[in-house]
């Protein structure tokens, strides 16, 4: 099971702009000097870290990174444009690894960093250049060198801030699916290997990743060993989402069951923050959402959301929730430097 995020990319920096050929045509001259200017240079492939990313999401749109040629020179000694750069803005924690998936080009890990990825070519030099004491009229010019390409991977060590709870049929998956259809859900990339039930969600312009973590739960409750990279996601979630099926008939024992488990499960899970919510409310009517979540108020000691996962009701109320414990995790999270500081 990881909990990576791998994309592929492809880059290519520009070329450098030709060299050129000419000589200066001015009145009363009659054999003007070279002047043809140097070519640009061709644009780079930078990557960069970014404040407010935390997945790779947005190299499944675009995979393809090809920066700018140079333009080339020009008479009466005009140097050619420069290509554009390209940058690839990537979450802090982004390692690039070369093609064959192995070898550590670089480790993205603090806010800010740039690394060159494929340099532009440089721009050829104009006549301009060329000209000696024994050539004052030379007839010629460097062509631009071209660029570079290459194919690179990203990846990313994904973390949970959500881990989502429930009893099988609480309409987790409908949730994950409902919430992250604008971000299509992780497992859907044609390039990575994710565990299934883990989704990145959006709410007001910011992303946040949440897991479906029963599984581990059950795996406890038999005494199985887990896996510590699993437990390191677990530790990191800011808060859990525990949806409470309101249509099964048996509310409280339910909701017992998940908090028995989380309760046994020790890793500190029961410290975390939790948002509860009654879900399927789609089912009932206000009568019945009314009593149920007064019932389950009085059992959790807490507040309860109404949702419907299938109908998309109360969702963005639910979603608004978890954003507010996680900017608060980070904030507190958030070191003297802010330099590591991820929203
Ligand atoms: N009426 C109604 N049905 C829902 C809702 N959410 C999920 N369901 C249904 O409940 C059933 C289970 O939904 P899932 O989303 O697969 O539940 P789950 O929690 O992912 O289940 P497991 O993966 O088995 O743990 C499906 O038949 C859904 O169509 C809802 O909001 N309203
Ligand atoms: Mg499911």
């Amino acid at each position: 099971m990881k909990f990576l995020d791998l994309a592929k990319v492809y880059l290519r920096s520009g070329s450098g702009g030709n060299g050129c050929i000419s000589f200066r045509r001015e009145k009363y001259i009659e054999f003007g000097g070279p002047d043809g200017g140097d070519g640009g240079g061709g644009g780079d492939v930078w990557a960069e870290t970014v404040d407010g990313l935390n997945t790779l999401i947005d190299f499944r749109y675009q995979q393809h990174f090809f920066a700018d040629n140079g333009r080339p020179g020009m008479g009466r000694q005009r140097t050619g444009k420069d290509g554009d750069d390209i940058v690839l803005r990537v979450p802090v924690g982004t390692e690039i690894l070369d093609e064959d998936e192995e070898t550590v080009i670089a480790d993205m890990t603090e806010l800010g960093q740039r690394v060159l990825l494929c340099k532009g070519g440089n721009g050829g030099w104009g006549n301009l250049h060329f000209k000696t004491s024994t050539n004052q009229a030379p007839r010629r010019a460097n062509p631009g060198q071209p660029g570079v390409e290459r194919t690179v991977w990203l990846r990313l060590k994904l973390i949970a801030d959500v881990g989502l709870l429930g009893l099988p049929n609480a309409g987790k998956s409908t949730f994950l699916a409902a919430t992250s259809n604008a971000r299509p859900k992780i497992a859907d990339y044609p390039f990575t290997t994710l565990h299934p039930n883990l989704g990145v969600v959006g709410v007001d312009g910011k992303e946040f990743v949440v897991a479906d973590i029963p599984g581990l739960i059950e795996g406890a409750h038999e005494g199985r060993g887990l896996g510590d990279l699993f437990l390191g996601h677990v530790e990191r979630c800011a808060v859990l989402l525990h949806l409470v099926d309101g249509s099964s008939g048996t509310l409280l024992e339910d909701y017992d069951t998940i908090i028995n488990e989380i309760e046994q499960y020790g890793a500190g899970l029961d410290d975390k923050p939790r948002v509860t919510v009654l879900n399927k409310i789609d089912t009932m009517d206000d009568e019945e959402r009314a009593f149920l979540r007064e019932e389950l108020e009085a059992r959790s000691g807490g507040k309860v959301l109404l949702m419907s996962g299938a109908s998309g009701e109360g969702t963005t109320e639910v979603l608004r929730a978890l954003r507010a414990f996680i900017d608060e995790k980070r904030l507190r999270e958030a070191p003297e430097d802010d330099s590591e500081w991820r929203p």
